[in-house]
């Protein structure tokens, strides 16, 4: 069986998978993600792939501590120059969020040779693939951390409960501001997919189901970023 194992900037997010199937699912911190590893039998049988966007130092202390609990092949994704055709559009391949590339490439998984990935948690990201070639992409603000963004540099844009997600002009502070962060998303990947009209658009992320609910079309996919990590992990 393959464990998959997303580490955001936020939450951590692990998956169990046997022959494409997903066996079991779950998110939480770096405890909750050792103590459920502790937990499954047998170790050493179990492949494990990784997509980590945390610095260098997150990364090795998760890997001592998957090698420490007797998981033997363990393998960190990396953005690469080139994968299963897929070509990357950075000058520096190895720089752009492994996340990202492991979403494009779920995209390639799926068949795909042209589309645009949504990917929306603490910070929204934007990549279009055209014809096999990631052509770039948008890195933006989530909505939280945007509004956080301006509570933080301002004296008065202050509210109490944050207000529901919308798209609609605010009437009051905090709507003013929830409404910002979500025209700004939405607002950018209209434009963005006017651009490329006959590319499926697929949305992911934590913040993809609300983002669909407030009528952003596209295909809600649940977590692209463990499909990519499943093509890679399988060597395309
Ligand atoms: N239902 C929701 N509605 C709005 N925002 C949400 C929802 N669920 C999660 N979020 C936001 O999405 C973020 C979490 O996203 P996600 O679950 O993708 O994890 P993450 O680790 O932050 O992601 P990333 O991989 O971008 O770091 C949080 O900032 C949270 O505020
Ligand atoms: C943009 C995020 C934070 C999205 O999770 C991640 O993909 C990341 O840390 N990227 C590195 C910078 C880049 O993609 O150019
Ligand atoms: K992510």
């Amino acid at each position: 069986m393959t464990i998959l194992i997303d580490v955001g900037n936020t939450a951590i997010k692990w998956q169990l998978r046997e022959a494409e199937q997903i066996v079991c699912t779950d998110k939480g911190n770096t405890d909750e993600l050792l103590s459920w590893l502790n937990s499954l039998a047998d170790p050493s049988r179990h492949l494990v792939a990784v997509s980590c966007v945390r610095d260098d130092e997150f990364a090795r202390a998760l890997n001592d501590s998957l090698v420490k609990a007797g998981f033997e092949g363990v393998a960190f994704a990396t953005s690469a120059r080139q994968f299963a055709g897929v070509t990357n559009a950075y000058r520096e391949p190895s720089s752009l969020g492994v996340d990202r590339w492991l979403a494009i490439l779920a995209l390639k998984s799926f068949g795909h040779e042209s589309g645009i990935v949504v990917d929306i948690g603490t910070a929204c990201t934007i990549d279009v693939l055209e014809n096999n070639r990631h052509m770039g992409g948008f890195i933006l603000p989530g909505p939280k951390l945007a509004c956080d963004a301006l509570v933080a540099n301002t004296d008065k844009i202050r509210f109490v409960s944050e207000p529901p997600a919308a798209l609609a002009p605010g009437t009051d502070t905090g709507g003013c501001v929830v409404a910002g962060a979500w025209l700004t998303i939405a607002g950018a990947i209209r434009e963005i997919s006017a651009q490329y009209p006959q590319a499926p658009l697929y949305i992911t992320g934590g913040a993809g189901p609300t983002l669909s609910d407030l009528g952003v079309e596209g295909r809600l996919a649940k977590d692209l970023v463990f499909d990519g990590l499943d093509f890679w992990s399988n060597g395309a």
